[in-house]
């Protein structure tokens, strides 16, 4: 008997999903033990991209998820409820369930996993992070016998898309936004992709799937990428680097007793992998004993790379449900009790770049040398190349330096008669 599925949402990801399953010749054959059994949407009126009998469409997504005949739930419609809601209901009922839907999945978690693993059901999101690249799976299986040490990637394609073109073109983002926004590359409420929310979404369930642990999605630290300027981005470049949103989960410390998890624009070191990685791709490294590194790459978002992701979800489930175990399979389950602690940004050890603005006196770099050998902070370089106006523009990249420590300095440095500003302080790979 085909397996049912009650799809909930028929937007980008949705139909992609569903043309995937309709278009199933060439591709993996339990594809064709899958029937479209219900999906669900706000609209009956909408014109749809795909064809399906009136039956199977319906504004009625609690109907679906209570629905005995639905084997799978597939969520794509986003949002945190209904969507929570109605995964939970799912779980309640036995159904397995598939989602894409990282901003559910990084706060609502702990709940979901509870509950299916009470329940003895899956809840499977490959396309939640990466889109089409494969992480979820490869972090739960191919490299869970790693000890993993650090995991960071650039998980947004539309701030990607932004940084590279700002680059590139020497523009500024506001404009550069404006742009993408036209071209829709960028939503028209860009709050979560620019802000690094979507982001941090991401980082925190690589990291709960890298460090073994579930994250409290409050503890990851995200700054966006509004405060970056070409002025910025061409410092950088002279200096190696190119500038990237990173998310980051890596152990601080020898002793893995320290995990930080966090997102922010970085300057990243021209020879780095990641560096490369430009327009909306996403990629994620690795790196773990005794594999060393592994760097995932590819569509981090569109209809079919994540309409892939998440049939490949569909179809772990088809198997397991066809082989009919009774027991559950701890490599599909999530394995969580329990909460990791993160450590607070001011204790990152890490390198910065700040741009100073000061008034062109006699002494300035010697004050700031003095100021920020006080508090610890070892310059790797500091350069003068540029005048604003009447004002010198000083640029410094530091050795590794506890946040914490590096911010006094710089609170002290603000303060000094002769510096007018900091316009940008980023922190550096
Ligand atoms: N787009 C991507 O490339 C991408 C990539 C990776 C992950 N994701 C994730 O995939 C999920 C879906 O994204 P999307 O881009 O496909 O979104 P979308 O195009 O906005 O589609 C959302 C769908 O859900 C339906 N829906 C939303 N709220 C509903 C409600 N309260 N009741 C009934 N139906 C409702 C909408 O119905 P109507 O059609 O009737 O309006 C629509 O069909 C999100 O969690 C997103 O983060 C997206
Ligand atoms: N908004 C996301 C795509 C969906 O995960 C991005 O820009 O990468
Ligand atoms: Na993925």
């Amino acid at each position: 008997m085909a397996v049912k599925l009650g799809i909930l949402g028929l937007g980008t990801v949705g139909t992609g999903t569903v043309q995937l399953l309709q278009d199933n010749v060439g591709r993996h054959p339990l594809l064709q033990d899958i029937e479209i059994y219900r999906v669900g949407v706000r609209s009956l009126t909408k014109p749809r991209a795909v064809e399906l009998s009136p039956e199977v469409i319906t504004t009625d997504l609690e109907a679906i998820v209570n629905d005995p005949a639905v084997d799978i739930v597939v969520e794509l419609m986003g949002g945190l409820e209904p969507a929570r809601t109605l995964i939970l209901t799912a779980i309640k009922n036995g159904k397995h369930v598939v989602t894409a839907n990282k901003a559910v999945i990084s706060r609502f978690g702990g709940e979901i996993f509870t509950a299916a693993n009470q329940a003895g059901v899956y809840v499977l999101l490959e396309a939640a992070v990466g889109g089409g690249i494969p992480v979820i799976q490869p972090l739960k299986q191919s490299l869970s016998v790693n000890r993993i040490s650090a995991i960071m990637g650039i998980v947004n394609g539309t701030t990607n898309y932004i940084l590279t073109r700002m680059q590139t073109e020497g523009s500024e983002f506001d404009h550069v936004l404006a742009d993408a926004q036209k071209l829709g590359y960028a939503e028209a409420d860009p709050t979560a992709d620019v802000d690094g929310l979507d982001a941090g979404d991401k980082i925190a369930i690589l990291a709960s799937l890298g460090f073994d642990g579930r994250i409290n999605r409050e503890d990851v630290h995200c700054e966006g990428i509004r405060q970056v300027t070409k002025t910025d981005i061409a410092y950088a470049a002279k200096l190696g680097f190119v500038i990237k949103l990173l998310g980051i989960a890596q152990h601080l410390d020898e002793d893995n007793s320290q995990l930080s998890v966090r997102v922010h624009p970085t300057l990243v070191p021209h020879s780095h992998p990641l560096a490369s990685i430009n327009g909306v791709y996403n990629a994620i490294l690795i790196e773990g004993e005794p594999i060393g590194q592994v760097m995932l790459f590819g569509p981090g978002a569109g209809a079919g790379a994540t309409a892939s992701a998440v049939s490949s979800d569909i179809l772990n489930l088809v198997a397991t449900l066809k082989t009919n175990t009774a027991k559950p399979n701890p490599l599909l389950a999530c394995r969580h009790q329990n909460y990791s602690e993160i450590t607070p940004i001011s204790e990152l050890v890490t390198r910065f770049y700040a741009r100073f603005l000061s008034k062109d006196q006699a002494g300035v770099i010697g004050r700031l040398g003095t100021c920020f050998g006080n508090y610890g902070v070892s310059l790797e370089s500091v350069v003068q190349t540029g005048f604003q106006g009447e004002l010198a523009e000083i640029v410094v990249v530091t050795h590794n330096v506890r946040e914490g420590d590096f911010r006094q300095a710089l609170a002290e440095i603000q303060a000094m008669e002769s510096i007018d500003s900091i316009p940008s302080v980023l922190r550096v790979l």
